[in-house]
């Protein structure tokens, strides 16, 4: 298959590193990190170990099989504009959050596939990416249901040896994600602390609020995400990855801007005040820093 992975930074560079072991990949990014991976190859560290030598641009090649966009939220829309473009069959978000897939689809001719990603990944530095952890990529038709598209992508993920599930419930799966970042993502980042500081702490009911009301939300949407799987959900990731530095208070201690727009920010009109007020705190120090 020849993939495209538009954003080569952590997830993707990772991803794409993983993909190029069985397919044709291009890597989309920035210098310095595309040079490095043209001249001398990609190092792939941690939890899977290798040398790959994809391609590597800033800009996607004229026509691909397949996009993998691993962009953050906030670029979703330009990386459609750049990635209407190349001559598609199919795009995939891995992105975390929610709406990029009906972003990238306003764009794109070529179907658009939903995706949610597990692995952990780490940019070290141009031409080296970590592995911080292997999980499960899940995809599958963003509206649920299976396709043969679907099933395609994820034999081509499954044989380059990515832990993959072609999933007929991606809107749940989704929402059920959309519950653990909205309540580990922004209380974390907002703290200062570890997510395992989350379950057992101060802070225990705001987590729990902001996933139950995401979890209202789902449902008022038809999606079935009763509260007790958003709240076991959300409790266990956050004991799973206790030691973890959230992506979003990763984001704010670098001084970048973050994804809350697609994770509280879903919700924060739904008559959800806990996802609101955490928005609107996170948002209220983009827009300090300049970042909004
Ligand atoms: N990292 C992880 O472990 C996981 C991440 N995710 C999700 O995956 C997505 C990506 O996260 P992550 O990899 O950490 O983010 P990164 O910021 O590390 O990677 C995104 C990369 O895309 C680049 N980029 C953005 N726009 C363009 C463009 N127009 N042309 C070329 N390159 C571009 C960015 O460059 P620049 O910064 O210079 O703009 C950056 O290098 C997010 O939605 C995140 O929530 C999901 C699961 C795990
Ligand atoms: C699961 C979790 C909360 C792990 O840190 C995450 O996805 C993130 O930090 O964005």
């Amino acid at each position: 298959m020849d993939v495209v992975v538009f954003g080569a930074g952590s997830l993707g560079s990772l991803v794409g590193g993983l993909l190029a072991l069985e397919h044709r990949v291009t890597l989309v990014g920035r210098d310095p990190h595309v040079r490095r991976v043209r001249e001398a190859g990609l190092r792939m560290e941690g939890a899977v170990e290798g040398i790959v030598r994809p391609a590597a641009d800033t800009a996607p090649p004229p026509r691909a099989d397949l996009a993998v966009v691993t962009v953050k939220a906030f670029d979703t829309d330009d990386a459609g504009r750049k990635l209407a473009a190349c001559d598609l069959d199919a795009a995939l978000s891995l992105q975390n959050g929610l709406g990029n897939e009906e972003t990238l689809a306003e764009h794109l001719d070529a179907p658009v596939l939903a995706g949610a990603c597990t692995y952990g990944a780490r940019l070290l530095e141009p031409g080296r990416v970590e592995c911080t952890g292997v999980g499960e990529i899940a995809l599958g038709p963003r509206e649920g249901g299976r396709s043969a598209l679907a099933d395609r992508v994820g034999t081509a993920f499954e044989r380059a040896g990515l832990v993959t599930v072609v999933a007929d419930d991606m809107p749940r799966r989704q929402w059920e994600k959309l519950a653990v970042n909205a309540g580990i993502n922004a209380p974390t980042a907002l703290a200062r602390v570890p997510n395992g500081a989350l379950p057992d702490g101060p802070a225990r009911e705001t987590m729990r609020a902001a996933a139950r009301e995401v979890a209202r939300a789902a449902r008022r949407r038809g999606v079935d995400l009763p509260d007790e799987t958003a709240l076991a959900s959300v409790e266990r990731v956050a004991g799973d990855t206790a030691r973890n530095t959230s992506s979003m208070r990763r984001d704010v201690e670098r001084g970048r801007r973050t994804e809350v727009d697609r994770i509280n920010g879903v919700v924060a009109g739904d008559d959800a005040p806990v996802n609101a007020t955490l928005a609107a705190l996170v948002r209220a120090w983009e827009r300090e820093r300049g970042l909004r």
